[in-house]
């Protein structure tokens, strides 16, 4: 693979991806899908993805009918968690729920690994086992969940308050610059939060976990990962009652050197899983863009601007300098976006991904800090400016960097939610990039389609004809 006149990286010929997307079979309610962010896809609900279900408990038998449900009904939940359950519009339970729910509110309680696509419906199944399992009669911590970010510690929240809308739970913040310093206790019954506060408030006895019921770790590959939160989530584990608490542990995706760890840290857990060729849904339609360099990147992006904002989109940055140096630039052109990243303060960070939740942003650059778990409708297109890569270590030779499949997954799945359709796309500008985008493609085992850039219009028609 060689640069071509116009300055392009392009793949040899036999291995081309083609350039025109391949015409997709349409599922019957396709448009009723899309006339409104509210209407949820049947199609996953009714999906034929295979869920393997694999019992801690041997003699149990997976096909027996206690061990899946169609119906929220089915679930023996108190009504006023049925009441908060249709509130939130969801009529039927998806696929993994139909499969999770079962065994996460038999008793006793067992563990649980769960693993399926983005916006599968993983975290409205471990809410609801969150507040079907803790007493609303007793004012202490029972039930603590951590996630990686702030951003998606508040999203929970808002799932939780949401769903137990009609029920006397309390809740309560572990993220940084909530809680005032002077607070000695807390009472309430459920905690959502980032590992680091959690800790604290552990370690200075604010919470007091003698109580605990249920511990959940959202996006648990990355909290297990020595190399992310793993040595702080180990530790707030083990502050917890030895027995009695139920670990459910979840993500899109368990890389292998943490999937032993995983077994360890959730002991005799049910496991749910997909296969990972099925990771990455089918209605995100993903695309890569070859720029001649990073110069070119930007012109792109801006090329982009008017399709970016037809509906939301969030564009992905390695590095927090680059996420704010292009909204800088974009910003000082006359468009309209917003920047977001782990340097900013917790104010300004509440702030910002409010007003795109609200819609008020259409365009947010950022970095992976809100790759995992952030849902929001009305995101259709993901870009990444820059594809995530592992850890660059020092000692590594550029050449050596591998991309980060797991994150990279994550980000395309902050589209496509709930069955809806999405597009990525990715810019490729030098070799070592479309080596690492090649990488993506193998291990996910899904096509990367071209588009071209060479003449604007066309890039942009070609785009609006995938966006439909
Ligand atoms: N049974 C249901 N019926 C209708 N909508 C649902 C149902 N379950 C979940 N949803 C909606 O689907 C969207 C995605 O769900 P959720 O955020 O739970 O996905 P997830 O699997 O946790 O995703 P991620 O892996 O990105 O964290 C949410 O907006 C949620 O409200």
């Amino acid at each position: 693979m060689e640069k071509d006149a116009d300055g392009f990286y392009h793949p040899a010929p036999a291995a081309a991806p083609t350039d025109e997307p391949k015409p997709e079979a349409k599922p019957e309610d396709e448009e009723k899908a899309d006339s409104s962010a509210k209407t949820p896809n049947t199609e996953l609900i009714n999906s034929n993805f295979e869920v393997s279900v694999t019992l801690a408990d041997q003699q149990a038998d997976s096909s027996s009918p206690l061990y899946s449900v169609k119906t929220f009904e089915e679930l023996g939940l108190h009504k006023d968690l049925l009441k908060g359950i249709y509130d939130m519009g969801f009529s039927k339970p998806s696929k993994i729920q139909e499969r999770a729910l079962p065994l996460l509110l038999s008793n006793p309680p067992s563990n649980m690994i769960g693993q399926s696509q983005s916006g599968t419906g993983k975290t409205a199944a471990f809410v609801l086992t969150m507040l079907s399992r803790v007493d609303f009669n007793l004012n202490k911590p029972q039930a603590l969940c951590l996630a990686p970010s702030r951003e998606l510690a508040r999203q929970i929240m808002s799932v939780i308050n949401v769903m137990g809308k009609f029920t006397p739970v309390q809740t309560e913040y572990a993220i940084k610059d909530n809680l005032p310093r002077n607070t000695t206790k807390i009472t309430a019954q459920i905690i959502v939060g980032t590992p680091g506060t959690m800790i604290d408030l552990v370690r200075r006895r604010v919470i007091d976990t003698s109580d605990m019921r249920v511990f959940v770790l959202d996006e648990a590959d990355n909290m297990l990962d020595q190399d992310g939160l793993g040595d702080q989530t180990i530790r707030v584990k083990n502050s917890l009652p030895k027995s009695q608490v139920q670990i459910l542990l979840f993500s899109a995706t368990f890389p292998d050197h943490v999937r032993a760890f995983a077994s360890k840290f959730a002991p005799n857990a049910n496991k749910i899983e997909l296969q990972r060729e099925e990771l990455s849904v089918d209605n995100i339609r993903q695309f890569y863009m070859d720029c001649r360099d990073e110069e070119h990147k930007y012109d792109i992006l801006v090329a982009l601007y008017t399709l970016l904002t037809i509906g939301q989109s969030i564009i992905f940055c390695q590095h927090r300098h680059t996420a704010d140096r292009i909204s800088a630039r974009m910003k000082a052109e006359g468009h309209h976006v917003a920047s977001l990243h782990g340097a900013k303060d917790a104010t300004e960070r509440d702030q910002i991904i409010d007003r795109f939740r609200e819609g008020k942003e259409k365009v947010l650059i950022t970095t992976n800090v809100i790759a995992r778990g952030i849902d929001i409708m009305q995101v259709n297109m993901v870009v990444n400016y820059d594809l995530p890569l592992m850890n660059e270590r020092s000692n590594s030779r550029a050449d050596d960097v591998q991309p980060d499949v797991e994150t990279y997954i994550h980000r395309i799945g902050r589209t496509g939610r709930f069955g809806r359709k999405g597009i990525s796309v990715n810019f490729v500008h030098d070799r070592k990039t479309w080596q690492q985008m090649q990488q993506i493609e193998e291990q996910t085992g899904k096509k990367i389609m071209r588009i071209e850039t060479n003449d604007i219009d066309v890039m942009e028609e070609k785009m609006r004809k995938a966006m439909k």
